[in-house]
């Protein structure tokens, strides 16, 4: 007989979101649906609000992944979800607004790339995310510095604006691929990792690699290969590495090799990470504070 359907607890049925938030912006036409910025009407509380429409159930049971890692992953360094809801026929997602947006579009606003210490500070919470995600058996897949999200105060916010973080057949059929091919781990494009390959998570520690390099160069590797030749150098040569070594430290410089070795098996995890000299002695994030106020800076100049 019909499998019970199971109700997802996070999602608020029968309730029109409008009487508790209200819209006031928008933050882009992302690739599933409009995205909003929200306040809160009680006690102005912002939000970011993204909006998708749901045709049928089925539909339903593919976003209520996203709803359940974002449930069960609360992590200083990993947007929050406030609430979500189920109502005139779309999901209606409210997320903690993050006042500095993605670090892409910081780099692009103020046309240049990052400096080393910003890089550490934020290398180092996005590493506390990423080993905070694999102990909860959830791999990113798509990062790379437009899902690294800053607060105002300078802190990372890890999101996944593209398909959703864990993996499950019905995501597979949504989307052919799983992520951007710059940032793609050489196993991943092999499809070495088979079901159930207790190393698929170190694809997340090779993009951080090139993260860091993007973090330094505004571009990721080979960004102005096409993506599908891109996918065929990725697993044929050496990993990237930095184009102006001198201008960085040995210990940048080592930590970056460390995510891009090539075989996921000696790779070493995020938790091995936040071990590595390049992040050991991250005392304060005033370097991304400030910025912050450059780009923001910018921003009331105007
Ligand atoms: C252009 O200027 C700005 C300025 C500020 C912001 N701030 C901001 N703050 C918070 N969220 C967003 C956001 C922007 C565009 C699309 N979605 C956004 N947030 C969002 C994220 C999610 N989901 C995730 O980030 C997510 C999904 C699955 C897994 C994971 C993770 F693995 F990281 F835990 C994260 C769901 C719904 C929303 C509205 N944007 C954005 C652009």
């Amino acid at each position: 007989e019909k499998k019970k359907k199971v109700w997802n607890t996070n999602i608020k049925r029968d309730e029109d979101p409008s009487t508790i938030w209200e819209i006031v912006g928008e933050l882009g036409d992302g690739a599933f649906g409009k995205v909003y910025k929200a306040k809160r009407i009680e006690d102005g509380l912002y939000a970011a609000l993204k909006q998708v429409a749901i045709s049928d159930e089925d539909e339903l049971e593919d976003y209520t992944v996203e709803i359940d890692i974002l449930t069960e992953c609360k992590h200083p360094n990993i947007v929050g979800l406030y609430e979500a809801f189920y109502f005139g026929g779309k999901l209606w997602i409210y997320i903690e607004f993050c006042g500095g947006g993605a670090v892409d579009n910081i780099m692009l606003d103020l046309e240049k790339p990052l400096t080393e210490p910003q890089i550490k500070c934020i290398c180092y919470e996005t590493c506390q995310a990423l080993s905070f995600l694999h102990q909860h058996k959830v791999i990113h897949r798509d990062l790379k510095a437009g899902n690294v999200l800053l607060t105002l105060e300078g802190h990372v916010k890890l999101a996944d604006f593209g398909v959703s973080a864990r993996n499950t057949q019905t995501q597979q059929r949504r989307s052919s691929f799983i992520g951007t091919p710059y940032w793609m781990a050489p196993e991943v494009i092999t499809c070495e990792t088979q079901k159930e390959n207790p190393y698929d998570f170190k694809a997340d520690v090779w993009s951080l690699g090139i993260t860091l390099i993007e973090f330094a160069q505004m571009e990721p590797p080979n960004h102005e290969m096409h993506p599908m030749r891109v996918l065929i150098k990725i697993q044929k040569s050496d990993p990237p590495s930095l184009e102006a070594p001198s201008k960085w430290s040995k210990e940048f410089r080592d930590f970056i090799r460390q995510c891009l070795i090539k075989d996921p098996v000696k790779r070493p995890t995020a938790d091995e990470l936040l071990q590595h000299p390049f992040i050991t002695n991250v005392t304060d994030i005033k370097p991304v504070y400030n910025l912050l106020l450059e780009s923001n800076a910018e921003v009331i100049v105007e």
